[in-house]
């Protein structure tokens, strides 16, 4: 690191969506022993684009920069309101902190990547081949790769992918049982969430060096959820597969279904690829099971039985996941949770470590209440609950990359 350049400024890292676009902007400052302080400056997001796009940023002291309605500058999409939202985030700058470079997080590198990738236009070209493994994701992240390559051609970018985390499995967890000529065309597992689990695998590092050398289950629960199975740091094996359907059920994706089910629906009612997609990205999960909502929070708050069978659905097949990751394992020494779910709900956590106390997990209810840190009984394997921060994952590769 001794001959990393000095620079101070500023680094915005997006993690673009279908209707929406999350940022984090970081402050850089070269340290003395050389190297890179990386330190929040403020985090927003801009929501329901093409329906009532909203914009909402705080700075990191929590202080509101902004709550406001954007309608009258989206056109619809992604890209449109991208160039406006750039000049939001420049013109809150301080003129001492310019933008110095920025980092996306981008769904699926494929076999192609296994580590971030400065953004050309080949890369992006590449990358957009991808694009039918991952359409709910990969078609957005590479929008804002565009959009801001327009607006601000000078900006270096960096592409971090989800995938890239999980390219040390060996070939026993990413291979698929059908004809080997499709698995030699890339139709194998790859694994997302790759940046929260390398995220979770260095604070283990830092804060629980006994368990981050051991056989640990790190259980992301967010809208997408999938489980990585991570020994001495490195991950062996995870639910998601070769998109991110698979696995375990979702806010509105089915996770693993017997695949025969598709060839049923394709004969029975003529869906087509189109229609199935629709099916399995945006109306199943949570949402398809209790005819309610995706999201966990209305799902928990609702007396109707379908919304219980789909809050008993997730745990039950998340607490499976666990027990299936252990054998790739062979054993189990700790388990995490993360992500939207896994950080805030001490129901579903309680849920999901009953199911699995023949494996010797119990947790403490009134450290679980607490939604932090160790949530297990002294008798227990330990759980923990850590919060993800896969922006700053995103910063630190980008600097990694860009000013060494
Ligand atoms: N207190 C809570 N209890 C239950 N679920 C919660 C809570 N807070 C957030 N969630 C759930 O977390 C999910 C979103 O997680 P998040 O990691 O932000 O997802 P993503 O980054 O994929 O959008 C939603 O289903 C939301 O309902
Ligand atoms: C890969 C994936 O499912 O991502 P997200 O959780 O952001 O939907
Ligand atoms: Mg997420």
């Amino acid at each position: 690191m001794t001959n990393a350049c000095n620079i101070k400024g500023a680094l915005l890292v997006l993690n673009s969506g279908s209707s929406s676009v999350k940022f984090t902007v970081f402050q850089v400052d070269t340290v003395a022993a050389g190297g890179h302080q990386l330190a929040p400056f403020f985090a927003g997001q801009l929501d329901g684009i093409g329906t009532a796009a909203r914009l909402k940023a705080k700075a990191a002291d929590k202080g509101l920069l902004a709550d406001e309605p954007w309608g009258h500058l989206d056109k619809g999409t992604v890209p449109s309101v991208l160039p406006h939202l750039l000049s939001w985030i420049e013109n809150n700058l301080p003129t001492d902190l310019p933008l110095r470079a920025a980092g996306h997080r981008v769904v699926h590198g494929g076999s192609l990547f296994d580590k971030p990738v400065l953004a050309t236009a080949s890369v992006i070209a590449q990358l957009d081949g991808l694009s039918p493994l991952a359409p709910l994701h990969q078609p957005q992240n590479l929008a804002a790769i565009r959009a801001l390559a327009k607006s601000r051609p000078d900006l270096p970018q960096v592409a971090c992918f989800d995938t890239a985390f999980h390219q040390t499995q060996p070939a026993l967890s990413t291979t698929y049982a059908i004809p080997k000529r499709y698995t030699q065309e890339g139709v194998r597992r790859y694994g997302f969430h790759g940046l929260s689990y390398e995220y979770i695998a260095q604070y283990l590092a830092a804060n629980k060096p006994g368990l981050a050398k051991g056989r640990v289950v790190v259980a992301h629960l967010g809208s997408g959820a999938s489980l990585a199975a991570l020994k001495n740091g490195v991950s062996l094996d995870t639910s998601m597969g070769f998109s991110a359907l698979d696995g375990v059920p979702m806010g509105t994706r089915p996770g693993a279904i017997d695949p025969g089910i598709i060839i049923h629906l394709m004969r029975r009612y003529s869906l087509d690829a189109d229609e199935l997609e629709r099916l399995l990205y945006h109306e199943s999960g949570l949402l398809g099971v209790s005819g309610l909502s995706n999201d966990m929070r209305a799902i928990e708050a609702s007396q109707e039985p379908d919304a219980q069978l789909a809050h008993d659905l997730f745990c039950s097949r998340v607490a499976k996941a666990v027990a299936s990751l252990a054998v790739s394992m062979g054993g189990i020494d700790g388990l995490v949770f993360t992500a939207g779910i896994g950080e805030h709900s001490a129901l579903i956590r309680e849920k999901i470590c009953r199911y699995l106390a023949w494996l010797g997990f119990a947790l403490d209810p009134l450290s679980n209440e607490a939604n932090d840190g160790l949530i297990s009984t002294d008798g227990s394997l330990p759980v923990h609950v850590v919060p993800t921060d896969e922006e700053y994952m995103i910063a630190s590769h980008t600097i990694k990359l860009q000013f060494g």
